[in-house]
């Protein structure tokens, strides 16, 4: 079993926006890291992307240009998952589907070490069914980044009920070394920051959806009322309405009670296809500068 201080090389799976970023923090803090995705063209990109954004902080000066060079060196690329075996650790970021992560598990255990770590990013699927369904449920366990990670400082950590104290202190450890605060929680749907962020999201829905408030009186109210630095509703189309429907759900169904009821107007907005910023509507039309509401 990894020890804490034990982990130096880090596996990634998935290099989309969360895989990408998770590679670029760990490689900045000295990790060894091996980034596997099933194509090269998508690694390529994710290089690219590392290298662009590590090139902005070199010119805000948060890092120096031979850090950068030295991080960017530790990141090994690969199509196959046999480049895992001498990971520590593998850390998950691939899509939020239970049938594709169970698949890639089966696939990758394997070619892991005995001592190897299975972490997860997902932000809403249980820990515990995961884990068991690794058949390593005492090394699996959730590692909840934020989007954009080089930039959020927190990752909540989610111990399955087989997850062995060993593997939480070693994924403690590692945040920590990454220049991350942690927090843990316990695996019941939504975990602690969404259970909390996605229903008051939900609830800013209802409250447009009932006539109590224009888009543009919720969310100032929720900024300059309760000093949020964004009001929900923008907040909501920043992370993109049908990830808001999907945690919803997933709180409804895990917890079962009417409080978590997906708010209807959210349902017709991504029937519509109205998914927020990556569609360039959502609250908002981000067709025009500043964005206008929708409603
Ligand atoms: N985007 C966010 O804001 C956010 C925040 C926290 C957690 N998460 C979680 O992180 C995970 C990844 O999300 P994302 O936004 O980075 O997704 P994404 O779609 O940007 O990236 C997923 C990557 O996984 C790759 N992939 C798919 N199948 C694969 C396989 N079999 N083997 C290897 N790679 C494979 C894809 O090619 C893609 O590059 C999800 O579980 C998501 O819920 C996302």
């Amino acid at each position: 079993m990894t020890t804490p201080g034990a982990i130096q090389r880090v596996g990634v799976l998935g290099a989309g926006a969360m895989g990408n970023g998770i590679a670029h923090v760990a490689a900045l803090s000295g990790f060894e890291i091996v980034l596997v995705d099933t194509a090269q063209a998508v690694l390529d990109k994710s290089l690219a992307t590392m290298e662009k954004n590590m090139a902005r902080q070199v010119e805000k000066n948060t890092i120096d240009a031979a850090a950068r060079d030295a991080a960017l060196a530790r990141v090994a690329r690969s199509t196959t998952h046999d480049a895992f075996a001498t990971c520590d650790i593998v850390i998950e970021a691939v899509p939020e589907r239970e049938d594709i992560k169970r698949a890639v598990y089966a696939q990758i255990i394997p070619h892991l070490a005995p001592h190897a770590i299975l972490a997860s990013n997902t932000s809403s699927i249980s820990i515990t069914r995961l884990g068991t369904a690794s058949g390593i449920a005492e090394r699996f366990v959730g590692m909840h980044f934020f989007n954009p990670v080089p930039m959020m400082k927190l990752v909540e950590i989610i111990s399955g009920i087989a997850t062995a104290p060993a593997t939480l202190a070693a994924v403690e450890d590692l945040a920590k070394r990454m220049g991350k605060t942690t927090i843990v929680a316990a695996d019941f749907s939504g975990f602690i920051v969404n259970r909390i962020l996605v229903p008051m999201i939900n609830e800013a829905i209802f409250a447009l959806h009932e006539g109590i408030g224009t888009i543009t009186s919720i969310d100032n109210g929720m900024k300059l009322g309760a000093s949020h630095p964004m009001g929900p509703l923008t907040l909501a189309d920043f992370v993109g309405l049908d990830i808001v429907l999907d945690v919803m759900r997933v709180l409804h169904e895990g917890l079962g009670e009417d409080k978590y009821r997906p708010c209807p107007l959210l349902v017709n907005y991504v029937a519509a296809g109205w998914l927020g910023r990556k569609t360039g509507r959502g609250f908002y039309d981000y067709a025009s500068n500043p964005p206008v509401p929708t409603r």
